[in-house]
């Protein structure tokens, strides 16, 4: 009987912690929501954009900016369990954009590295207020967008958006190992080897055939070149820089997309696009066959220095690929052994097919990315059968082969 009433006890005070959890809950859950509307309130109108939501086009114009932003996006972070943050911290972090922040500085403006209150490292990209002047502000939308619609391992994750008044800010995932073009100048102090190089071309191809293929509305990036791929600290690559991106024409109609301006960057420009301004994917393939030259080459796309049969990497390489003298261009940084030759053979010939002059030649981005895998797994066999010896001897990496 005594154990009776002291379990029927027992049971009450549970019962009654875990109401007044229940209440304390909903009740911190109030107040939260009342303080969110307040803050609300006082600092006017607030826009929202996220990836999940793909509202890239709510921008907020708030109150006026005086010693610090006071108007700004309150942006759902993307991972899941993380913190919404507000530009207003971003500033903060960044204490007023220090240059002792500033990491990059592009056509697009100024790039800071930044510590969020939650602990995310962000890049956080300010456009240049002449530049955004004169033409930006398409481009800047057109970055948001394209932003706000993608999410892939290989792109450059987004984060938010500033825009008000003259002020235009991106802020994306920090990408911490500098990039493509930096590596193959050796800024970094070491070589990347055939491998990585070709682990490389393998992220970017996956990058732009998810932008081509995988998603609603297919997107043409239109600037892939090595200064905007980004790499991690495992050297996987980020594709960066969505400002010139266009949605792609409608296949099904057959219909092409006429652009009034053509964009991208010198000796990475599709020819046929150039001459008929007309865009369709295979211009980003066209510059890829680009970039797969300057991964082997080491060289830059246009290189002014050297002696005029030189000058386009892309036609002198393929002009000594042709000729069947594919070594002679091999970047002399890399050493001359089997696997290298090897490889390098088969992505010039890749390269030689997304080069084509004739758009319809040249192969899709997701072919691209087939053959290239099926160049990393010969490369791999002839690896094993000679016993494992290095991709390349003049490499920093010794894990130079990863999934
Ligand atoms: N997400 C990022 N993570 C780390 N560093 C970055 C990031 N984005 C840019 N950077 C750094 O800032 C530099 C400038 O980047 P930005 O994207 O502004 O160049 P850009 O405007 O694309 O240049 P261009 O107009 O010539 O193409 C890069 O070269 C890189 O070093």
């Amino acid at each position: 009987m005594i154990c009776i009433v002291l379990l029927k006890k027992s049971l009450a005070s549970v019962t009654k912690k875990i109401k007044n959890c229940i209440y304390i809950c909903f009740r911190t859950r109030r107040y939260k929501m009342d303080w969110i509307l307040k803050e609300e309130e006082q600092r006017g109108k607030i826009a929202a954009v996220s990836n999940a939501s793909r509202a890239g086009s709510q921008r907020g114009h708030g109150s006026k900016r005086g010693t610090s932003i006071s108007s700004y996006n309150i942006l759902p972070a993307k991972e899941p369990g993380s913190v919404e943050f507000t530009m207003e911290e971003i500033f903060r972090v960044t204490r007023n954009f220090s240059p002792s922040f500033k990491i990059g500085q592009g056509g697009f403006g100024a790039v800071y590295r930044a510590k969020l209150l939650d602990g995310t490292v962000v890049a956080v990209k300010r456009a240049k207020k002449s530049v955004y002047e004169k033409h930006l502000g398409v481009e800047f939308q057109s970055e948001i967008q394209t932003l706000s619609r993608v999410e892939h391992l290989n792109l450059v994750k987004f984060f938010g958006y500033l825009e008000q008044e003259d002020e235009r800010i991106i802020v994306v995932e920090y990408v911490p190992n500098g990039t493509l073009r930096e590596h193959l100048d050796c800024i970094h102090g070491s070589v990347l080897d055939l491998a990585a190089r070709l682990d490389i071309a393998i992220d970017v191809s996956h990058a732009i055939t998810y932008l081509h293929m995988y998603i609603d509305h297919p997107i043409i990036h239109r600037d892939i070149k090595s200064s905007n791929i980004l790499l991690t600290e495992n050297f996987r690559a980020k594709v960066a820089d969505f400002g010139f991106a266009r949605q792609a024409p409608d296949s099904d109609s057959g219909m092409t997309h006429v652009s009034t301006q053509v964009k991208g960057t010198a000796g990475y420009l599709d020819p046929e696009y150039l001459k008929t301004y007309q865009l369709t994917e295979k211009s980003d393939v066209y510059s890829f066959g680009v970039l797969l030259v300057e991964l082997v080459t080491g060289r830059r796309p246009i290189e002014p220095k050297f002696e005029l049969r030189e000058r386009i990497t892309a036609r002198w390489a393929m002009k000594r690929f042709i000729e069947g003298d594919a070594i002679s261009v091999l970047d002399p940084r890399l050493d001359q052994i089997a696997a290298n030759t090897l490889a390098l053979e088969k992505i010039l010939e890749l390269a030689l097919q997304c080069l084509a002059p004739r758009r319809q030649s040249r192969p899709t981005m997701k072919r691209c990315a087939e053959i290239l895998w099926s160049i990393r797994k010969d490369i791999r066999e002839q690896l094993s059968a000679s016993n494992f010896r290095s991709f390349s001897t003049s490499s920093q990496r010794s894990t130079s082969l990863k999934e």
